[in-house]
């Protein structure tokens, strides 16, 4: 299998590095949480990961979720597995679902608790709705590797726990972008704090306690 690798990566903005040169290996099996400041560079950190691994089999849950508002949340889950039907079939499908696609989308709104609103324009939801739903999409999709950008930020307690279990159960191996510490400690395998444009920290999560990782704030 070809390992997740990024190796002397780079990002820039204009005149302005904001990331690297940094190398990171991710083990396939793992969950990673990526933890820093706001501005620290963990969207930019998963954009080069989604860039270099989507080969690979890996799927990305951006941090603006990506919705398409005047179609239903369950257009927006099928979404996710476009690439597995014809584009005939991905054509009646917006006109009347097959009931096969139904029965495969409703469970995974029914783990996300967001089943009531399968036919409700995701125009029309919560921000906290929306984000359980880009989650279905990003787990309809499938694939070796989940790139997810602050997936729960808009979620309570138990319901991120919810989701969180739910995206990482989906795939073998995750990268989450996470400003919360505590679900950071409670999901992760390891632990990756970016600062300065670097690697500050990487542990592995049995090493460390929540006020290890307030030093990176
Ligand atoms: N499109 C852009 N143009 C210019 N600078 C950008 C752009 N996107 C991000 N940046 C800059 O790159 C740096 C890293 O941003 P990034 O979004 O990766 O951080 P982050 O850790 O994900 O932040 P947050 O936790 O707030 O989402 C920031 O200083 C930001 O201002």
């Amino acid at each position: 299998m070809t390992a997740l690798s990024l190796t002397d990566v780079v990002a820039d903005y204009g005149d302005l590095r904001v990331l690297g040169p940094l190398s990171l290996d991710v083990v396939r099996g793992q969950t990673v949480a990526l933890v820093g400041k706001s501005g620290a560079g963990k969207s930019t950190l998963l954009s080069l990961m989604y860039q270099q691994w989507r080969p690979l089999g890996a799927a990305l849950m951006p941090q603006d979720l990506g919705l398409v508002p005047a179609l239903s949340v369950f257009h927006n889950v099928y979404m996710g597995g476009l690439k597995r039907h014809s584009t005939t079939h991905n054509l009646l499908s917006l006109l009347r679902p097959f009931k096969r696609d139904i029965e495969q989308i409703r469970p995974v709104l029914k783990t996300l608790d967001i089943d009531h609103k399968c036919w409700t324009a995701a125009g029309e939801l919560s921000g906290g709705q929306r984000q359980r739903v880009a989650a279905a999409r990003v787990i309809h999709q499938k694939g070796e590797v989940l790139l997810a950008d602050e997936p729960a930020s808009a979620l309570d307690g138990p319901m991120a726990e919810r989701v969180l279990a739910a995206l990482t159960d989906a795939y073998p191996t995750s990268v989450l972008a996470m400003h919360d510490v505590e679900l950071a400690l409670h999901f992760a395998d390891r632990v990756v704090g970016i600062a300065d444009g670097g690697i500050a920290l990487d542990e592995p999560r049995d090493r460390l306690q929540a006020s290890d990782l307030l030093t990176l704030y």
